[in-house]
């Protein structure tokens, strides 16, 4: 039995209306115990063709059998540890040394550790390897090399599939392997197929395939290419076959011709007619209807031997870098001492020009005896200077007055953006205001006017002016419950006939940061989550080290359990040291349940790492994920009621806010906090409702995302 047989493969890339033909009815067989050397012109399908042998890539027309497993339109299963690949790009993580990453593959084909170290040893001194303590990111080019090859062969294989391994690589060491190579295939069933640029090392194949146009020119013992082409070389021989063919480089060039499909070996010319015509419409065209051999996870549970080194090496990666370790430890705690102290602050230093057209000068004119309103001796509450008392009520805290002496320059000062606004006083204020309280049948509407005090505000900026509205009133109401306390008269007859003391829940003077805390938690603990995922698995992927793990038959499951659960302890870490800094530190008032809190952002976070994982299946390249990432917290943080009331935004906003994982389970956090919701108040249920929704459906996307793109696009 043949160790690998191709027939009549067809392969298409590019899109259905422009399809491009790869492999062009393609024949190709590999016996047991041998090298076979798969030789071609860049480009022309040698990785497509071996990615469609180990079941990364499907066909679109054809059949292959590895191991007398032939291919039906299911994937017939070959076992994973029954294969090597070392693919054309290192595919290995920088982070771990020559040792960790060798015996990182040992691990996953589950090897005898003894079996492993003398296999580790045997590679290392026949490959020169670098030290077993180096770094793969300080290795050279060539060390890599030698390092992914050993990795591929450290389980020893029947079938090891080598991308171009000697690239890079001095002559000498190239002979070396070459002659390990043939010393192992002689004395076992070991097949080995190699693509090479160096068409004279594989003289020592035992079998060649020259591959062109999506087609073999030939398939023989090499020594026969040579001499059934009259030439001294193989190089000669493959140049002789070209000019026999044409010239096109690329199968896509071809017409699709029906051929009978027995040229199993020897190249035919003629069965296949050059055609300018780069369109076509082959029946097979886009169809994928065969899927190629796909290697096979050796069982459908999880197994622990495995999570725990796929465990240990994505932690080994993440403890080794240390801008990333201390970015995951203080994100969260950088991001809430900014939000902490920059939101929710009062505004300070801000400027009002003041037009007080009673007195000529505040300095000089209001002093301790203007303050006076109560005059003892004949227990009369004239008001005398009243607008003095007024802006005494307002320091510093709420604004630095700067007197202006007319109302048009004030004016003009404030247009030029100096003011934040202008409070004029009338020349009969006290006066006007006697009238009023104490005779108003004789206010005309000038004395109500002056009686006044007119405040312009710079609309421009609305949340200082209605901070300066707030604070305005406040000076205005300590004012006239000052004048009133005075006058011994009941100070509840303040003119606005309301009193807002008592607050139903939380403090009267409750910070706005407290009330945006819940949803600026629950969206840096989501978005966190998230980041840290995508930016995890994206890198594994694009750098082939992900293809390299499934295709060693670790299931898709066992991968991502790994990320799972490290990416779950790093959530609960990150979350006790939201929840410490947050009581401790700033000294947020808890009165309810922190273990529903924590719950609630636990279950938040793990719908974290499903999202991210959904993000890495949908975007190849780290750049665009975060793009995409950035894109969705925009509105996340928008729709999460933290900036604006829900209730203030249109329906359709609304539902999709309510919908989102940060509304209702914010609201309820913000409940549970400060009026001791429990787990039975009907708001919580919701929102739990609302983070187990978010869980499964992340849960879905992600790992359906994850099967559906199974090998990454990269390799
Ligand atoms: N995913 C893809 N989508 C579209 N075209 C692709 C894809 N992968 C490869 N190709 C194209 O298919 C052709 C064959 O690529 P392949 O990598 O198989 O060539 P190769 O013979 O291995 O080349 P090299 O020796 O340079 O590695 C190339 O023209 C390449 O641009």
């Amino acid at each position: 039995m043949n160790t690998v047989e191709v027939r009549n493969a067809v392969k298409y890339y590019g899109s259905g209306n422009d399809p491009f033909m790869i492999l062009n009815k393609l024949n190709m067989t590999v016996p047991p115990g041998s090298i076979y050397a798969l030789l071609g012109a860049s480009g022309c399908g040698k990785t497509t063709l071996l990615s469609c042998i180990l079941g990364m890539i499907p066909l679109d027309d054809g059949e292959i059998s590895v191991f007398g497993n032939v291919t039906t339109k299911y994937a017939t299963k070959v076992n994973g540890s029954r294969i090597g690949y070392m693919p054309q790009e290192m595919a290995l993580v920088g982070e771990l040394t020559v040792k960790e990453t060798i015996y990182y593959f040992g691990k996953i084909f589950l090897m005898d550790i003894d079996k492993l170290r003398d296999r580790y040893d045997m590679l290392h001194k026949l490959l020169e390897l670098p030290r077993g303590d180096q770094r793969i990111e300080t290795c050279s080019g060539g060390q890599k090399r030698r390092v992914s090859f050993a990795a591929a062969m450290i389980h020893e294989p029947d079938l090891l599939i080598l991308d171009e391994p000697t690239v890079g690589l001095d002559p000498l060491l190239r002979e070396k392997i070459w002659s390990f190579m043939l010393d192992v295939t002689s004395t076992s069933k070991l097949s080995i197929i190699i693509t090479t640029h160096y068409i004279e090392e594989a003289r020592q194949a035992k079998c060649v395939g020259l591959m062109r146009n999506g087609v073999l020119l030939a398939e023989d013992k090499p020594m026969n290419i040579v001499n059934q082409n009259n030439v001294e070389n193989l190089e000669e021989a493959f140049l002789a076959l070209c000019l026999k063919r044409g010239v096109s480089e690329y199968a896509g060039a071809l017409t699709y011709i029906e051929t009978n499909g027995t040229n199993n070996n020897i190249y035919n010319t003629n069965n296949l007619e050059m055609n300018a015509n780069r369109k076509h419409t082959s029946k097979y065209k886009n169809k994928n209807v065969f899927a190629s051999v796909s290697t096979e996870s050796r069982s459908n549970n999880l197994r622990w031997p495995i999570v725990k080194t796929l465990f240990i090496k994505v932690w080994t990666q993440l403890k080794r870098q240390p801008a990333a370790l201390v970015l995951i430890t203080f994100l969260p705690i950088i991001q809430l001492f900014f939000f902490y102290h920059a939101c929710g602050g009062n505004p300070k230093g801000l400027q009002l020009a003041i037009v007080n057209n009673e007195i000529d000068d505040y300095e000089t004119t209001c002093n301790r005896s203007t303050l006076i309103s109560t005059y003892p001796h004949d227990y009369t509450c004239d008001l005398h200077l009243i607008s003095c008392r007024f802006l005494d009520e307002l320091t510093d805290e709420t604004a630095i007055k700067v007197f202006f002496s007319s109302f048009d320059e004030a004016w003009k000062a404030a247009k030029r953006g100096e003011y934040i606004g202008i409070i004029e006083i009338s020349r009969n204020f006290t006066e006007a205001l006697e009238i009023v309280r104490k005779r108003p049948e004789e206010a005309t509407e000038g004395i109500i006017q002056s009686s006044k005090i007119k405040v312009y505000l710079d609309q421009a900026d609305l949340q200082l002016t209605f901070f300066l509205q707030r604070k305005i009133y406040e000076v205005y109401t300590n004012y006239t419950q000052n004048v009133l306390r005075d006058c011994k008269m009941p100070i509840k007859l303040d003119n606005i006939p309301m009193d807002f003391s008592e607050s139903l829940f939380g403090s009267i003077d409750s910070d706005f940061k407290h009330t945006m805390m819940p949803a600026f938690t629950m969206l840096v603990v989501f978005v966190l989550s998230s980041g840290l995922t995508l930016s995890g698995i994206i890198l594994e992927r694009k750098e082939g080290f992900w293809n390299r793990t499934l295709l060693a038959g670790v299931s898709t499951i066992e991968i991502l359990s790994a990320y799972i659960i490290i990416n779950f302890i790093i959530v609960i870490m990150q979350l006790f040291e939201v929840l410490f800094l947050l009581t401790f530190i700033y000294g947020t008032y808890y009165h309810g349940s922190y273990m529903i809190v924590m719950m609630m952002l636990a279950i938040l976070g793990c719908s974290g790492i499903n999202f991210g994982l959904w993000i890495s299946c949908l975007c190849s390249e780290l750049m665009q994920a975060n793009l995409l990432m950035s894109g969705i917290t925009q509105p996340l943080t928008v729709l999460s009621g933290m900036i604006w009331p829900v209730e203030g935004m249109p329906i359709v906003l609304r539902i999709i806010s309510y919908a989102m994982p940060t509304t209702i389970p914010s609201r309820a956090m913000r409940e549970v906090i400060e009026k001791k919701y429990t787990l039975t108040h009907p708001n919580v249920l919701l929102a739990f409702g609302n983070l187990f929704a978010w869980f499964f459906i992340t849960l879905y996307l992600g790992i359906s995302a994850v099967k559906r793109s199974k090998y990454s696009r990269n390799t």
